[in-house]
């Protein structure tokens, strides 16, 4: 059931290599934190799991389970919809019957009980993640990218979110891509950086996550990576 998840391989768009030799082999049940210079092709990576790559010409081999879910830095909530016929998208997009019950269960466990029927617009930024999360935990997948989900939230909100996630997510294998030393300090168990040449593994803290922001070996893990990240390549 817990088979390897990852990908190996060679991407190019357009003519132009994005990365080469790239091997990321993603712990079942864990989270994997992937750090890396801009345009140095982490979305590329989470789109070929995601199986929505259609523009890439990616030689090698990927191995995902059936089912993915993919939240990302915008919400991508239907403006029109409420909340809750947001958290039901997915259901009625695959014409399944909805469960409206699951739905206001997901809904309360991120704490939107009071928003169901409130559009996206009348939403605090904070709250529409939320309302993401409800909608990527009602996917119910075992492989779930994260592709930079707290990145345009306050400090507060972003520390909020990523312990909720860590919580609802635990027992998933999740991928997070971030630019944020210190989410990747507080959240990941294996910890790599892509480089255009492959992906290189840097020491995660211990303990299990999400870790406290303080920890002496969170704060520690926060500094080496930020000196791999702006230090030669
Ligand atoms: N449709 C496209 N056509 C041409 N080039 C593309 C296309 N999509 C992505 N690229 C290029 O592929 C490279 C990798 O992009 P990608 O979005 O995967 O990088 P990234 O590491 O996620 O960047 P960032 O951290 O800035 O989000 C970039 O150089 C980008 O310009």
């Amino acid at each position: 059931m817990n088979a390897p998840l990852g990908l190996s391989g060679s991407a190019r768009i357009a003519g132009a290599s994005i990365f080469s030799d790239l091997d990321l082999t993603l712990a079942p049940g864990q989270w994997t934190c992937l750090l890396g210079a801009s345009g140095v092709g982490k979305s590329t990576v989470l789109r070929l799991l995601a199986g929505l790559a259609e523009d890439v010409a990616f030689t090698g081999a990927i191995d995902r389970p059936a089912g993915v879910a993919l939240m990302a830095q915008r919400d991508l909530l239907l403006p029109w919809l409420s909340v809750l016929e947001n958290v039901l998208l997915g259901a009625r997009l695959r014409g399944d019957a909805p469960e409206t019950a699951r739905a206001r269960d997901v809904l309360a466990q991120v704490g939107l009980s009071d928003h169901l029927s409130k559009r996206p617009a009348a939403l605090s930024g904070g709250q529409r993640q939320r309302a993401a999360l409800a909608r990527t935990l009602m996917e119910d997948r075992p492989l779930v990218l994260l592709d930079e989900p707290f990145s345009a939230l306050d400090a507060l909100n972003r520390a909020q979110m990523q312990e909720l996630t860590a919580r609802l997510l635990t027992g998933r294998t999740v991928l997070l891509v971030t630019h944020d030393p210190a989410e990747a300090a507080r959240l990941g168990q294996t910890i790599l950086i892509m480089r255009p040449e492959g992906a290189i593994e840097v020491a995660a803290p211990n303990g299990p996550i999400p870790r406290p922001i303080g920890d002496q070996s969170v704060l520690r893990a926060q500094a080496d990576l930020f000196a791999q990240l702006t230090g030669p390549v």
